[in-house]
């Protein structure tokens, strides 16, 4: 994974007076899932339309598979899938019918073997004389995906492509991403799960804009420098109100019969649970996780915007 398919430095995007995007720069390799995270409205989707040519840029530099990211659009769209979070396959057309049409506007030569090919290999064959419409979350996905790779891209850029979709079919999607990965092809897809998060060779954290952290997610967590402790006992939502309000606490979280408290600062931590847990509680170190630095993150990143 040394090959960079995409390379981009400093691009913003502007709408109207809003600047949704502001310098943003990121590298990823052939062949990696590069995951991207953060709040709603934080500029995911516009990053990535930037990166494959879908809008432009109101500055800055980029390329992806080589072709610059402000001149060579139409090629770009030429090599690439996207999928985007409408599902906009034919309902009224079975899961073939639409596939071999999306093989009719790529102009492919072979189209039926390369259907055959693609419904083979995301494990659809059997439905494909199924109706879209009749197709459950999962499946519709699925076939969603389908219909990017009939063209036989090398980067994928997947848009939230499994919002709404059960645990089973989005760990069955991801299976797939892994081995489209293992192929060569690289993958950036926005997602707001942590247990996707964490199937990305790297990240991009993004808030309100800003590209806040990128990396690995245990280089990330480890960049944050953050102490978590995790309080059992009685009274825990009592307890997280008035530590929420406490000198050092950045992030609370009550996680089923635990409460985890996190914080960069280990001994104002400390003192702020020591003013405040009883006897009958227990406090013990935990390993913190990626929710919980992304979450710091954002609030050390509104508290300097404020
Ligand atoms: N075409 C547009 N015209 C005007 N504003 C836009 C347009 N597209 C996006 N925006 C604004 O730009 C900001 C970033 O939007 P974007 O869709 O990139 O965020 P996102 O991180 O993908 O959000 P979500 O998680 O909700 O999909 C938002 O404030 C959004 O309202």
């Amino acid at each position: 994974m040394n090959e960079y398919c995409i390379g981009v430095t400093g691009l913003n995007k502007y709408f109207g007076d809003h600047h949704a995007v502001r310098d943003f720069s990121l590298h990823i390799h052939k062949g990696e899932i590069h995951g991207f995270l953060g709040p709603n409205g934080s500029g995911k989707t516009t990053s990535i339309r930037m990166m494959c040519g879908l809008i432009t840029p109101d500055s800055g530099t980029g390329y992806c598979l080589g072709k610059d990211i402000f001149r060579q659009r139409d090629e770009i769209k030429k090599c690439i899938g996207y999928m985007s979070q409408q599902f906009s396959m034919w309902g009224n057309l079975t899961i073939r019918e639409n596939l071999l049409f999306m093989a009719r506007l790529h102009n492919i030569s072979q189209k039926a073997q390369s259907v055959d090919r693609i419904l083979s290999e995301l494990g659809l064959s059997s439905r494909q004389h199924q109706p879209a419409k009749t197709l459950s979350g999962g499946w519709k996905q699925r076939m969603a995906l389908a219909a990017c790779l009939v063209h036989q891209p090398q980067v994928l850029f997947l848009d939230e492509p499994t919002a709404g979709v059960d645990p089973h079919s989005r760990r069955d999607f991801w299976q797939i991403l892994h081995q489209l990965s293992a192929q060569g092809i690289s993958i950036l897809v926005s997602t707001h799960y942590m247990d996707e998060a964490e199937r990305c060779h790297r990240l991009a954290y993004l808030a309100y804009g800003d590209l806040l952290a990128s990396g690995t997610a245990q280089s990330i967590i480890r960049q944050q420098n953050l102490t978590t402790l995790q309080i059992a006992g009685h009274g825990l939502s009592v307890l997280e109100t008035q530590l929420r309000s406490s000198p050092g606490i950045e992030h609370t979280i009550i996680r089923g019969n635990v409460l985890n408290v996190t914080s960069r600062d280990k001994e104002r931590l400390v003192a702020s649970l020591s003013a405040l847990v009883s006897e009958q509680h227990t406090i013990s170190p935990v390993i913190t996780s990626l929710e919980d630095a992304f979450s710091c993150l954002m609030i050390s990143d509104a508290n300097n915007k404020h």
